[in-house]
């Protein structure tokens, strides 16, 4: 055994080189939207890592980058209570009804002046995500907004999902660096993903998904996570339950801090300081809406300072302190299945 002992230490050493180096350039690529190395160059990292864990299985950690695709089937779909409510938001159809909130808030605030911050409406699935000591642990759906199905092995599979918060999100929470926070976000399937889905399920005489967002539920209702691997699935997170840990005091702020941690934030979001800039990036974001490589359905408008959210405060089914402006449904040019009727 003593002959092992230093090429298993060896062995040790360079697998944890490796998980370090996974974590470092999946957090470039997938949060910061800057890589370092290619594609393959990760992968080669990725397969070297596979060989050692095949070799001396003792040196598997739960948060390897190995363990994304894995688990047995029968440990899903558990019912899973929320730290707290996901809330839905209020909607506003039109421009009279977003400047009538508009108005509102402010009245209720009376301060007069109050900034928002708008962001992207993804349509996509709920999910919240829960991390202690920094390390992944479960992620569930929505549901009825209290309660929703544990979907962990799936969502883990999905590559823009940290298993660990990374070191500069920990470093902003100071003591509470340990505290258990569950983030909310969207899981969705990118434009191109779902076009691909469809021509293989048309390929395979299946039936379509009518949509990305059927094709994204569909996919995290899998009960092999090896199928939602190749489902090509992605996040943007916009949300936490309790933001006291993270010393954050606004929604700009805690977006940053998203980032910082290494989640995937969409880009778009915009601090907004007047209802006239509200309206301009709701127009922007319609007119900009076939060009996104994922589906929206509205645009998210909230009090950005967290004091003045905590003012406003929640209905029983909503905060007060958001809207969900909607856009109206996009008309697809649907690709109808070529009907042979035999004459
Ligand atoms: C605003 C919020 C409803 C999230 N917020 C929450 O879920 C939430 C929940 C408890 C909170 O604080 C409490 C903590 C304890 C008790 C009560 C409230 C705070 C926020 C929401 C919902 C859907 C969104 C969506 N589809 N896209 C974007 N871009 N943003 C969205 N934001």
């Amino acid at each position: 055994t003593t002959a092992k002992a230093p090429e298993h230490a060896q062995a040790a050493a360079r697998a944890a080189e490796l998980r370090h180096l996974l974590d470092y350039h999946a957090y470039r690529y997938y949060a910061l939207d800057a890589p370092e190395i290619t594609d393959a160059a990760f992968d080669k990292l990725l397969v070297e890592l596979q060989r050692i864990e095949a070799k001396f299985p003792d040196l598997v950690t739960p948060d390897s980058y190995t363990q994304r695709v894995g688990g047995y089937v029968g440990e899903q779909f558990a019912p899973v209570t929320h730290m707290a409510r996901m809330y839905s938001m209020d909607d506003a159809m039109d421009l009279a009804e977003l400047d009538e909130w508009l108005q509102r808030t402010e009245d209720a605030l009376g301060t007069g002046k109050a900034a928002y911050t708008c962001e992207l409406k993804i349509d996509g699935l709920g999910v919240a995500l829960t991390y202690e000591n920094g390390a992944f642990v479960r992620a569930a759906t929505r549901g009825d907004g209290t309660t929703g199905e544990d979907v962990s092995l799936n969502v883990r599979t999905i590559r823009d999902v940290p298993m660990h918060l990374a070191e500069a999100g920990l470093a902003h929470m100071g003591a509470d660096r340990n505290a258990r926070i569950e983030v909310r976000g969207e899981v969705y399937m990118p434009k191109g993903s779902f076009a691909r889905l469809n021509e293989e399920a048309d390929a395979e005489g299946r039936a379509p998904f009518a949509n990305p967002r059927n094709a994204a539920a569909g996919s995290l209702r899998q009960k092999d996570p090896k199928v939602t691997a190749k489902r090509d699935l992605a996040t943007f997170l916009y949300a936490v339950a309790s933001t006291d840990p993270l010393h954050v005091h606004s929604q700009r702020e805690f977006l940053d801090w998203l980032r910082d941690a290494g989640f995937s934030v969409n880009p778009n979001a915009k601090r907004c300081t007047s209802p006239a800039e509200v309206h301009e990036f709701c127009a922007n974001a319609l007119a900009h809406r076939a060009d996104l490589d994922y589906d929206i359905d509205g645009v998210v408008v909230k009090v950005d300072a967290f004091e003045q959210q905590a003012d406003l405060g929640f209905t029983a089914r909503a905060p007060r302190w958001a809207i969900a402006f909607k856009f109206p449904p996009e008309e697809k040019q649907t690709v109808l299945r070529e009907i042979r009727i035999q004459v």
